[in-house]
């Protein structure tokens, strides 16, 4: 048996001993009952059986007596009382004559002898007379010749060999009882067992589904009645959710798709593609954040183009517009992978660089900046007369906080200007070249 075959076994265990519990005491209470009063009922039939025949016993008796009791042959009498008494069971045989005087009399050995009982009255007008007690029997005859009452029989007579062969048929049918529980409650189990096999089965699934939240289970129970549609319910239920789940999933990813697309476009310059002036500042934040945190010296630079109104001018906005998109361009393809080029706005451009060993890399970059933007330019076979002024501004050596170095750098990019364009000042270095 399997490891999964035994957890099921464990599971519908719980349910099926439950009711297997149950039906088996009902049964058992049932069958007890009906036993009870079959015993009952059996016991009466037979004390009353055994009282018939004690009666027809004695009234024999009483017949074979009455002439004995006229003769007064008080030996034939004895004689057929101890005759009579070998049929077992008879505890006292009493003769008395009318008037209640005693004529003969025996008695069981070993038992004491009870005091001479009186002759009931109601006698002469009745066959015969029963007394019955728990564990004896008295019964009372007349004895008549040729119609006339000359005395009476008394024949007390024990019920204990009833009792025992009553006793016995109670005991043997109580083990019988006892085997028929036993096999009833095996059988019950088996039948509840494959009876609530499909429940069980229903509840695994419906475990499994919520563990693995895997809705495309089915429950495999096919079959016509409660428990079958009960299943047919589940897997349509199931069913649906697998849908609403496919679809919510699907919802999920055009949603995380569009905020992905709604992010971009609010952090994208949709001229020249690159990061915009939202991206650049929280960018410069992390960028000030980790430099300071690492101390490792992180560079600003902002760069303004020189000329550009003229272009816009002379040649029209698209030809700025070009003119923008190859500058950003040119710059690219000196950067390195980890700088951040943004576009600020109109022809302002903003570049970071993290991580620097000194200042001079970031020096060296700014005259590769100017000197690639400088490079001929031809939009529209026109020459664009273009060039670039950069600021240029270090974390933490000029500032720590964004605005100010961003202000750094834009002071130094001015001193540039005013030194003759297309060159780079650096921040606090207003004169150098
Ligand atoms: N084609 C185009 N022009 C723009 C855009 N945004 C701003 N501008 C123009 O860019 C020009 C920027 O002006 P300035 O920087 O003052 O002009 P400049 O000729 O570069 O001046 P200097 O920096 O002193 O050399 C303005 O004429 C704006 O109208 C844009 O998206 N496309």
């Amino acid at each position: 048996m399997t490891n999964s075959e035994l957890q099921t076994e464990a599971k519908s265990d719980s349910l099926v001993r439950r009711l297997t519990r149950v039906n088996l005491l009902v049964l058992a209470v049932t069958m007890m009952l009906t036993f009870a009063l079959i015993a009952t009922a059996s016991l009466l039939v037979a004390r009353s059986q055994q009282a018939q025949s004690a009666e027809q016993d004695a009234q024999l008796l009483a017949n074979s007596l009455a002439p004995m009791l006229v003769f007064e042959d008080v030996d034939a009498a004895q004689l057929e009382l101890t005759v009579f008494a070998r049929r077992g069971g008879v505890l006292e045989v009493q003769v008395l004559k009318v008037g209640n005087a005693a004529f003969t009399h025996w008695l069981e050995q070993g038992q004491a002898s009870q005091a001479l009982k009186l002759m009931p009255p109601e006698l002469a007008n009745i066959p015969a007379l029963r007394q019955m007690h728990l564990n004896s029997l008295n019964v009372w005859v007349p004895i008549k010749l040729k119609g006339e009452l000359v005395g009476a029989l008394n024949v007390h007579q024990s019920l204990r060999a009833l009792q025992h062969t009553v006793l016995r048929m109670v005991g043997v049918a109580a083990i019988l009882i006892g085997l028929a529980i036993l096999v009833a409650g095996r059988l019950l189990r088996w039948v509840q067992k494959r009876a609530l096999a499909p429940i069980v089965e229903l509840s695994e699934l419906a475990e499994q589904v919520s563990t693995s939240q895997d809705y495309s289970q089915r429950a495999r129970v096919h079959r016509a009645d409660e428990v079958g549609r009960l299943s047919e319910r589940f897997n349509q239920m199931l069913k649906r959710v697998e849908i609403s789940q496919t679809e919510l999933n699907q919802q999920l990813q055009r949603e995380q798709l569009l905020g992905q697309q709604f992010e971009q476009l609010a952090h994208q310059d949709s001229l020249t593609q690159l990061p915009n002036r939202l991206y650049f500042q929280s960018a410069l934040q992390r960028n000030i954040a980790s430099s300071c945190e690492l101390g490792k010296l992180m560079a600003l630079m902002f760069i303004d183009l020189d000329n550009f109104k003229t272009v816009n001018d002379k040649h029209g906005h698209d030809a700025g517009d070009a003119v923008l998109r190859e500058v950003a361009a040119r710059m690219s393809r000196v950067l390195r992978a980890g700088d951040v080029l943004c576009r600020l706005g109109g022809d302002e451009f903003g570049l970071i660089l993290p991580e620097l060993a000194d200042e001079a890399p970031a020096e060296a970059l700014a005259l590769r900046l100017i000197a690639a933007i400088r490079e001929p330019m031809i939009i529209g076979d026109h020459l664009m007369p273009i060039g670039a002024t950069v600021g240029l501004a270090f974390c933490p050596i000029d500032e720590v906080e964004a605005s100010r170095l961003l202000s750094a750098a834009d002071v130094a990019m001015y001193a540039a200007k005013r030194a003759g364009k297309n060159t780079f000042r650096r921040a606090g270095h207003a004169a150098s070249s």
